[in-house]
């Protein structure tokens, strides 16, 4: 074994033990997926999750130009990456081949949340055009300062959703991505884990509130966007995140029928048409990857009407009232629930 060798692997025995030794210390909770949750300056995460914001926080070196699309899980982060890497590249790219059609709307861009053990090279690669886009589940206080910040330049845009759509929504994500020899979970216990805040990222509220109060200080800096609004309105939010993004739609694009054309092409519609959307990856860590289609399911709202009892509803519907009731922001009011 060459010294270089030798070195890296004392390296990660250090590493293993140092984690071993945080994880000790943490919280723990039973996650829905498969690793067990550690409670982490406030939110839960796996493992991996919680290795990756620290590796966030200590070495990622931002850009002034940097966008980031920040979202609990479920909430629309597969819509807005479509919505913001087209918007944004719409005069770099032709729609007839467009990285979207290759690549799917999570290879578009990377995530910088999982934990990288061969070193870090998100926020590194030169590759990368600018303004740079990055994803993130983090909740904001987890986000390093350097970049959350108004100094820092950075620019966030946030998605959330009804959280009754949203908890539908992730027990059929873990339907399909719960490994198939651990026994299956219960909507009743996904539904009681999220009321308690006890989920991926969770709690969903304290999420929602953090990029709420940052945007309230800092509006130029972080748009906050509603699910059910940009299903009402797609090409309205179009604009909003042109312009957001720097890129302002023209007169000429409008009248060329630009902002319709990027609506269509991020549609849920057109997005679940594509090849690469129903037999494409998207690789996580090493050895774990999510099948493309796990991203999309119904992409309605209102789907908790088929699976929230009356109670459930009445339930977590006093959850978001009781949390959000001082913040001025009202998620889930729809007009016939
Ligand atoms: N283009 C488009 N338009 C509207 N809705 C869409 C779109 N793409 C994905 N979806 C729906 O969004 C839900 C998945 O949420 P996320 O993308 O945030 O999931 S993830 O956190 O990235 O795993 C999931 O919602 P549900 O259908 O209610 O489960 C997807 O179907």
């Amino acid at each position: 074994m060459s010294t270089n060798q030798r070195d890296i692997e004392e390296l990660e025995k250090i590493q293993q033990q140092q984690h071993a030794q945080l994880f000790a210390e943490l919280p723990r909770a039973v996650g829905l997926f498969k690793a067990d949750l550690y409670l982490y300056q406030g939110s839960w995460l796996p493992p991996h999750i919680l290795l990756g914001a620290m590796q966030l926080q200590t070495h990622f070196k931002h850009r002034s130009t940097d966008i980031f699309l920040s979202s609990f899980m479920k909430t629309g982060t597969t819509w807005l990456r479509s919505l913001m890497f087209t918007t944004l590249n719409r005069s770099r790219f032709d729609f007839s081949d467009h990285p979207l059609l290759r690549y799917g709307p999570h290879g578009c861009f990377p995530v910088v949340d999982v934990y990288q053990s061969t070193g870090y090279p998100i926020g590194d690669s030169e590759d990368l055009s600018f303004p740079r886009l990055f994803a993130s589940h983090f909740a904001h206080n987890v986000l390093p300062a350097s970049i959350t910040d108004p100094s820092s330049g950075c620019k966030f845009v946030y998605v959330c959703r009804d959280p009754k759509d949203v908890v539908v929504s992730l027990w059929h994500f873990i339907l399909k991505l719960r490994p198939k020899e651990l026994p299956p979970v219960s909507f009743d216990q996904v539904f009681k884990a999220f009321c308690e805040g006890v989920t991926e990222y969770g709690p969903y509220w304290d999420h929602v509130l953090g990029f709420w109060k940052a945007a309230h200080e800092s509006p130029d800096k972080i748009l906050f966007f509603k699910y059910e609004d940009i299903k009402s309105d797609p090409e309205a939010h179009v604009k909003k995140l042109a312009e957001f993004m720097g890129v302002p739609i023209s007169v000429q694009e409008e009248d060329n029928g630009m902002v319709k054309k990027i609506a269509e092409f991020c549609s849920f519609e057109h997005l679940t048409s594509l090849e690469i959307n129903k037999t494409g990856f998207q690789k996580i860590t090493s050895e774990y990857g999510i099948p493309n289609h796990a991203f999309f399911r119904r992409g309605e709202v209102g789907d908790w009407k088929s699976h929230l009892t009356k109670e459930m509803k009445e339930q977590i519907d006093r959850i978001t009232h009781d949390k959000l009731k001082d913040s001025g922001l009202t998620i889930g009011a729809t007009p016939e629930s």
